[in-house]
């Protein structure tokens, strides 16, 4: 199964479903727009999402970083007066550095990635969405700052007035997720982000008519007329959506043959009783293991 996914959401029903499918029948599309270079090397928080998921690493109280970390550089740094927007432990810190340095050495954001995911003993193929740089911009009433500067340093507080992925355009599909794409019929859009973690992967040059051959499912992150969890709702009101799971449906277009909503849903069920795709119903809260076993089940249904 080909898997679209952000940081979050997604990350938790892959979760479930490498609870039963074997995990070289995974592999993950993952978005990059919110990489940012942070005192030399690049982080790249989805990425990272699911190299620590698949390495048994990942601190899933916060869904980002490695549990049990220690901050020492940090420390030492903001001690030295060196305040990093984003606040890195120091072995996830070592994996920006092994990175950043295969980077500099020639090797493409791809190749770098597999080289780690190599290194932590993954089997299934972590994918950058693009080899190339692409970045959300937010656009508050003080002016244009990086996604990581809203999300992290103003804690997601200030008026969104617009959201652009800076260097979409210039962007190509990479290499390894167009071979992917060739051979997966099945591709599956995570419950994650629709604006900032979905949205760029689609807006790759392309991506749109690919996905019109394949089958697609999609889970709702918008539950009623909020995200389960994160700024969503801002985002998808700042593009002119409705927040709800029909500005979800909406946002995606008409590559969807399925979308899965949450039971609690009811308004989402009713504004998507005409819609143009399947709607399915179950229970997409994922509060614990066996709650994401419990959907990735559902969704692997729906695919057959
Ligand atoms: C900051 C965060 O971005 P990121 O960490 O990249 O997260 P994602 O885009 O992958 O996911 C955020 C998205 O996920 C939805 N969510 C979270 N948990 C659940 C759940 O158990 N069920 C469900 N149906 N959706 C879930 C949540 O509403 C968020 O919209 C970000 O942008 O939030
Ligand atoms: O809220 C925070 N999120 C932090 N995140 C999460 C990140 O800002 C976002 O949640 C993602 O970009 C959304 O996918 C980190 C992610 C990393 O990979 C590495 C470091 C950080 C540091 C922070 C942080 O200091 N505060
Ligand atoms: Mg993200």
């Amino acid at each position: 199964m080909l898997i679209f996914s952000g940081g979050t959401g997604t990350p938790k029903l892959i979760e479930g479903l490498r609870n039963i499918l074997p995990e070289e029948e995974i592999t993950i599309v993952v978005n990059t727009a919110e990489d940012m270079w942070v005192s030399g090397n690049l982080v790249t928080p989805d990425l990272d999402t699911l190299l620590y998921l698949f390495s048994g690493k990942l601190d899933t109280a916060k869904w980002w970083g490695i549990k049990n970390d220690t901050f020492m550089t940090s420390d030492a740094l903001r001690s030295l007066g060196h305040d990093e927007i984003m606040r890195l432990g120091d072995q996830d810190r070592a994996t920006n550095i092994m990175r950043s340095d295969l980077l500099r050495a020639g090797y493409s954001l791809t190749k770098a990635t597999k080289k780690l995911a190599g290194a932590l003993g993954i089997r299934s193929a972590i994918l950058p969405m693009s080899d190339d740089p692409v970045k959300t911009m937010i656009t508050t009433s003080s002016g244009k700052v990086h996604f990581q500067e809203f999300w992290v340093k103003e804690h997601g507080k200030p008026e969104v007035l617009e959201v652009v992925q800076e260097d979409i355009e210039k962007a190509s599909i990479a290499p390894d997720v167009l071979e992917a794409l060739e051979k997966e019929d099945h591709v599956l859009i995570g419950p994650s982000n629709p604006i900032t973690s979905i949205g760029p992967i689609l807006a790759l040059q392309g991506m749109k008519e690919l996905l019109k051959k394949k089958k697609v499912v999609a889970v709702s992150p918008i539950i009623g007329k909020e995200p389960v969890s994160g700024p969503a709702g801002k985002l998808m009101a700042a593009r002119g959506l409705e927040v709800s799971s029909a500005g979800v449906v909406d946002c995606y277009g008409d590559i969807l043959d399925i979308m899965i909503l949450d039971e609690r849903d009811e308004y989402g069920i009713s504004a998507l009783k005409n819609a143009a795709c399947k709607i399915l119903i179950t229970d997409t809260l994922m509060k614990n293991a066996d709650k994401s076993t419990a959907l990735a089940r559902f969704v692997v249904e729906a695919f057959t």
